[in-house]
């Protein structure tokens, strides 16, 4: 399908998303964190705002009685296939689907287990890209439940970190929902207080924005906290040049204490006995302030701590195991883990020059 071929109707009139909940009795449970968008105003500007065009494929996860799929195909797509756990939505998305044109296609299934690229693979209308070139037509949208929204961005980051899964095919951007207080540890800013290692693992990969915030009031049954909406674009050149696995483990151990020195932070990724050499060698080299908090560091320097840190775990097999609650594990006996050494970071054809964090030095401080 190309720009010029696709064409799409608009859903004939539907009985309203309320009328729906009724006939199919779909009171939420609890258990699956449902909470349904009911405003049709609010789901069409989800849609929107997710700006994709008439010749994207689309992917849902937990549509639930579909006020957010009716909006999707309203919009405009070539095609939206569905995720969706729970049973008791698929007689209510089968009803959408009969209205749809072809155009809606649903998978029962959890989203956390369901291979996403062979469902864009598969239907034939994504067009790979370079993935220096921008978006392929594919998009992935979601009201998520709360209880996964953390494990599913953090395996969405991980396999757009490797170019996996459904971004093997190019930079397909997300626009996803959160609690709120989530949301704003995704787009966390230097020195602000929603600054945490949720914000270092998405923006080294991706540009987060939060499009805009739904009150809790306008779900049913009504949450006690606020939604954000936001939307990820992959970058064209992550910001640290390390597999993902670094970047997540020296991210989690950097924000270990927030208010803390980051010196007593970076220990924890060391065993006691060899703690302060190493961190202090860290340190040193990225000459990053020991007294400095970490909420307070740039991404570059975080960059330049997980470069430095992964030579250190080349030279020590077993070091990149260590667990700092894992008291009885000893450097020996992990080294002769079959994952020893953290993965090697796929290197990106072109792009930017990553020298200076060969050096382990942060770009912002090289004038220094
Ligand atoms: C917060 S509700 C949102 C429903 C709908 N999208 C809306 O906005 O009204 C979350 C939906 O995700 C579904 N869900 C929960 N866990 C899931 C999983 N692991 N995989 C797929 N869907 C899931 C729930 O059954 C529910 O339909």
């Amino acid at each position: 399908m190309t720009a010029a071929t696709s064409t799409f109707s608009k859903l004939p009139p539907l009985p309203a998303l309320r009328d729906f909940i009724h006939m199919y009795r779909l009171k939420a449970k609890k258990i699956l964190s449902q909470n349904y968008l009911m405003d049709m105003n609010l789901t069409r500007k989800i849609a929107r705002k997710a700006n994709f065009d008439s010749n994207t494929h689309v992917i849902e996860v937990g549509p639930g009685p579909g006020g957010i799929t009716r909006a999707i195909l309203d919009e405009g797509c070539a095609r939206l296939d569905v995720v969706e756990i729970d049973h008791r939505f698929i007689p209510p998305l089968e009803h959408l689907a009969e209205a749809a044109d072809g155009r809606l296609h649903i998978h029962r299934g959890d989203v956390l287990k369901t291979d996403l690229a062979t469902i864009f693979k598969d239907a034939k209308i994504v067009q790979q890209k370079e993935w220096f070139d921008f978006s392929p037509n594919s998009h992935i949208i979601g009201n998520l439940p709360f209880n996964i929204a953390s494990p599913l961005i953090i395996k969405f980051l991980r396999e757009m970190s490797r170019e996996e899964g459904p971004w093997q095919f190019g930079r397909t951007p997300l626009t996803l929902t959160f609690q709120l207080e989530v949301a704003q540890r995704l787009c966390g800013e230097i020195d602000s207080e929603h600054r945490s290692r949720l914000s270092i693992v998405t923006q080294y990969i991706c540009e987060p924005k939060i499009l805009f915030v739904i009150p809790g009031v306008c779900f049913v049954p009504k949450p006690e906290i606020d939604v954000g909406v936001v939307k990820f674009i992959p970058r064209a050149e992550p910001l640290i040049p390390c597999d993902f696995a670094v970047v997540e483990k020296v991210a989690r151990q950097t924000f270990t204490f927030r208010q803390k020195y980051v010196s007593k932070c970076i220990k924890t990724l060391y065993p006691t006995e060899i703690a302060d050499e190493m961190a202090h060698d860290l340190l040193k080299n990225c000459r990053i302030d020991p007294t400095q908090r970490p909420f307070k560091l740039g991404i570059d320097e975080i960059g330049a701590m997980c470069v430095f840190y992964e030579k250190q775990c080349q030279k020590m097999p077993g070091l990149f195991l260590h667990e700092v609650f894992k008291k009885n594990q000893t450097i020996e006996m992990l080294a002769n883990e079959p994952n020893a050494l953290p993965p090697t970071f796929k290197k990106l054809k072109g792009g930017i020059s990553y020298s200076s964090f060969e050096d382990g030095i942060p770009l912002s401080k090289l004038s220094n």
